[in-house]
């Protein structure tokens, strides 16, 4: 292995405590503790393990939370009426709503009900527009996340050519806009992109969020290139794999993330810097 890897869980690890120390200096001065309210509508063991890790976070850096399990026969209005009354509890900073959510229920819609101030995923179309405006204001935790990681390469990022695999609303589509909002060149590619291969070959930065376990091989990989993997597959045996082929990719990249330890661990701490940042936000009225 010749890359250096991206320790997500030691640069996480680094920001819940700066966001400790900054929790603790707000209750020094009086003011309540920052407020994250998860729902979990259910019983999605996946999301049950990330939505454990969370509350584990906020527990350490001094956050409140509160956990809302429901049953997976809620209705959407219900969780509707829940959204309303989280909107209107002043002690709430942070709103997330684990997804998936079950198929009675609109997502779209649910994202929409919360308060873009609360909104501490980033999926609120206000939030999203924000950020394709470069006037950023609470953005998806997960590409948040992943420009922490690249900023620790310390390498400048302006004139780079960035590769994003996949197109979703909650990683690809918000990574290509932070990539952009640096200055890469970004090219986002799908599963209708022609010849991938070659678009991955010419990157600096490739970015990983397809779903299939090692999607992406040690071939494709241009010598010195950045890989970030947010793949989380779990395999037969019960453990965890990313999108890329990591041995192989590793060979050939200067920077590369593992998983698991990489781009998850980050995608907590940008959830609590956003639930600060919205707690801020709240104070100032
Ligand atoms: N409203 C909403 N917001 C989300 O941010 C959201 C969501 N829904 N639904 C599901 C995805 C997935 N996600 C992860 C968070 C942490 C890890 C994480 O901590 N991963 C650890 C391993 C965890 C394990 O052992 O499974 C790691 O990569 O090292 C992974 C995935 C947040 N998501
Ligand atoms: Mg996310």
């Amino acid at each position: 292995m010749t890359a250096q890897l991206l320790d997500g869980k030691s640069i996480a690890a680094d920001i819940r405590q700066q966001i400790k120390t900054r929790v603790d200096a707000l209750l020094a001065a009086g003011q309540r503790a920052p407020g994250l309210a998860v729902v979990l509508v259910g019983e999605n063991p996946a999301s049950q393990v990330y939505v454990r890790n969370k509350r584990k976070a906020c527990a350490e850096v001094g956050f409140r939370s509160e956990l809302h399990e429901l049953p997976a026969s809620t209705t959407q209005d219900e969780l509707l009426a829940l959204i309303d009354r989280l909107n209107a509890d002043a002690t709430i900073d942070g709103i997330l709503v684990q997804l998936p959510l079950p198929e009675q229920i609109d997502e779209a819609l649910v994202t929409e009900r919360i308060l873009p101030t609360k909104d501490v995923d980033g999926f609120h179309p206000y939030n999203v527009g924000r950020l394709v405006l470069r006037m950023p204001l609470l953005r998806p935790c997960t590409p948040k996340g992943v420009m922490t990681m690249l900023a620790r390469t310390g390498q400048s990022l302006a004139g780079l050519d960035a590769v994003v695999i996949g197109q979703s609303n909650i990683v690809g589509r918000p990574m290509a806009l932070e990539l952009l909002a640096a200055r890469c060149t970004v090219t986002i590619c799908h599963s209708r992109t022609k010849d991938l291969a070659e678009k991955v070959r010419g990157a600096d930065i490739v970015v990983a969020a397809v779903g299939r376990p090692g999607f992406v091989p040690g071939e494709w990989i241009k010598a010195g290139a950045t890989v970030i993997d947010v793949g989380i597959n779990r395999t037969d045996a019960g453990k965890l794999v990313g999108d890329v082929d990591f041995a192989g990719c590793a060979e050939r990249a200067a920077w590369i993330t593992p998983v698991p330890g990489g781009v998850g661990p980050m995608t907590i701490a940008s959830l609590l810097e956003n639930t600060l940042q919205a707690a801020e936000l709240h104070a100032a009225g």
